[in-house]
């Protein structure tokens, strides 16, 4: 197949959706877990996020926005037996099940590399994108969010001619799927066949295999393989290595909390993998050599640090060939983060330049710059296939801090969750926004 020399990896963003709080609902995520019960800031938080987006348009990045899911689940709360009018049905579930509605209010899907995994065209049997929205089984509050995903995807990516979107895999823990949080693919050039690296916690069919016993793995080598299989990879194309489970019980819930990679560069903890010396020995044969490992030592970052700082929650951009990494101001706060990505930067390792965000409403819960963005691939004619309105411009920016302003409060606690009122600006901003991303009716509310 011909490479082409202008295929991009775009990153698409979550839109922090209204009813962003901290609820606690994540065991086995340091962060979502010790900011419980805080009171949240949605307005700054989507505000954040946009300027992260704006920020690496402005850089020259083909940069997306994904929305954001129907909060508070009015639908997943009927079908859990509370009746009544909508306002009823809020009331009751704060009063008989509070962690149950804000369950239902989380604004979660903001992570979009738990999105989806995406295999770009020149990796797939049939030169298409590939799309499968994650299961997200392992945590109730995400697990309500791939059938939504799968519109807005197909509303974002709305051609047959170049996308072809899956659903889900089946719904259980056997085929816990997190996404592209697991998924990293190197290649040299973008547009070119790649490596598509999938990276599990625990195997489903396989008990003698080692897994983690503080903290869930919610990914399985088996949801990894039929992913492969469903988006016709070749088998060369394909490394798949374990999670070492020891970080998973440091609260390293996914991959991406202790590697990253962009095209032949892998930067990654010396922990983060089961067999670590194997898995890279592995990939830069299928990378036919030419392939670069940064490999953090222990005893410069421990995995604590990396885990509170979200180091390798970075992304790590060719702009203008140069790489640059994008990180979290908890990064520039830690000595010895701050120390090494320093003297990287300094020194004559690949990576050039740092950029530094103010991303705290996201990272209170444990999402950092990597965990905020789907990358897509793209080709010449994929990148003019896809909703235009969906795509990152000065107007664009302009248009959605607008709309934040007007529709987002600046501080919810869980006593708010149950405000019928919330539900009300809620459903308007998200009707005003479907109009603006041009997406139709994608909500569950908008389709009755
Ligand atoms: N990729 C980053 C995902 C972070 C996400 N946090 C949360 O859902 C926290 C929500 C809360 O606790 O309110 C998770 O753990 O899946």
């Amino acid at each position: 197949m011909k490479t082409d020399i202008n295929a991009v990896e775009a990153n698409f963003d979550g839109l922090v959706g209204p009813t962003h709080n901290y609820a606690g609902l994540s065991f086995g995520n340091v962060a979502s877990q010790s900011h419980s019960a805080q009171a949240s800031n949605p307005k700054q938080a989507a505000l954040q996020g946009l300027a992260k987006m704006k920020a690496l348009h402005d850089a020259g990045l083909t940069q997306g926005v994904l929305a954001p899911q129907e909060r508070p689940d009015l639908n997943t709360l009927r079908r859990l037996g509370f009746t009544g009018s909508d306002a009823n049905v809020l009331q009751t579930a704060s009063q008989q099940a509070s962690k149950v509605l804000a369950a239902c209010c989380s604004a979660s899907s903001m992570w979009t590399a738990n999105a989806a995994t995406v295999s770009p065209s020149a990796d797939t049997a049939d030169g298409k994108v590939h799309f499968t929205p994650a299961n997200l089984t392992n945590k109730f509050h995400r697990s309500i969010e791939h059938e939504v995903t799968g519109r807005i995807l197909k509303a974002t990516f709305n051609d047959e001619r170049h996308f072809a979107h899956h659903q889900a895999l089946p719904s259980v823990e056997h085929f816990g799927d997190e996404g592209a949080a697991n998924h990293t693919r190197f290649c040299h050039e973008y547009g070119q066949a790649g490596i598509e690296f999938f990276v599990y916690g625990r195997y489903a069919f396989d008990s003698s295999k080692p897994a983690p016993v503080r903290y869930p793995a919610r990914h399985t080598y088996e949801a990894s393989e039929a992913i492969a299989r469903l988006h016709g990879l070749q088998a060369k194309g394909v490394v798949y290595a374990q999670q070492n489970p020891d970080v998973i019980d440091k609260g390293v819930f996914h991959n991406d909390v202790i590697a990253v990679g962009n095209r032949d560069l892998m930067f990654c903890h010396q922990e983060a993998f089961l067999n670590q010396p194997d898995v890279l020995k592995q990939l830069a044969g299928a990378m036919n050599n030419q392939f670069n490992v940064i490999e953090v030592p222990s005893a410069r970052v421990s995995v604590e640090d990396a885990v509170k700082s979200y180091l390798f929650n970075s992304q790590l951009l060719s702009i203008n060939g140069k790489t640059v990494i994008v990180i979290p101001e908890e990064c520039q706060k830690n000595p010895a983060v701050w120390d090494y990505l320093t003297e990287l930067r300094d020194g004559d390792s690949p990576i050039s330049e740092l950029k530094v965000f103010d991303l705290k409403q996201s990272m209170s819960n444990g999402g950092g710059p990597a965990c905020l963005r789907l990358r897509v691939v793209l080709n010449e004619q994929e990148q003019a296939a896809c909703n235009p309105n969906t795509l990152m411009s000065d107007a664009l920016y302009t248009r959605l801090t607008q709309w934040v302003d007007q529709h987002y409060r600046d501080r919810i606690i869980d006593a708010d969750l149950a405000d019928p009122q919330l539900l009300l600006e809620s459903r308007s901003a998200l009707d005003e926004l479907t109009q603006i991303l041009n997406l139709g009716s994608v909500y569950p509310f908008q389709q009755v």
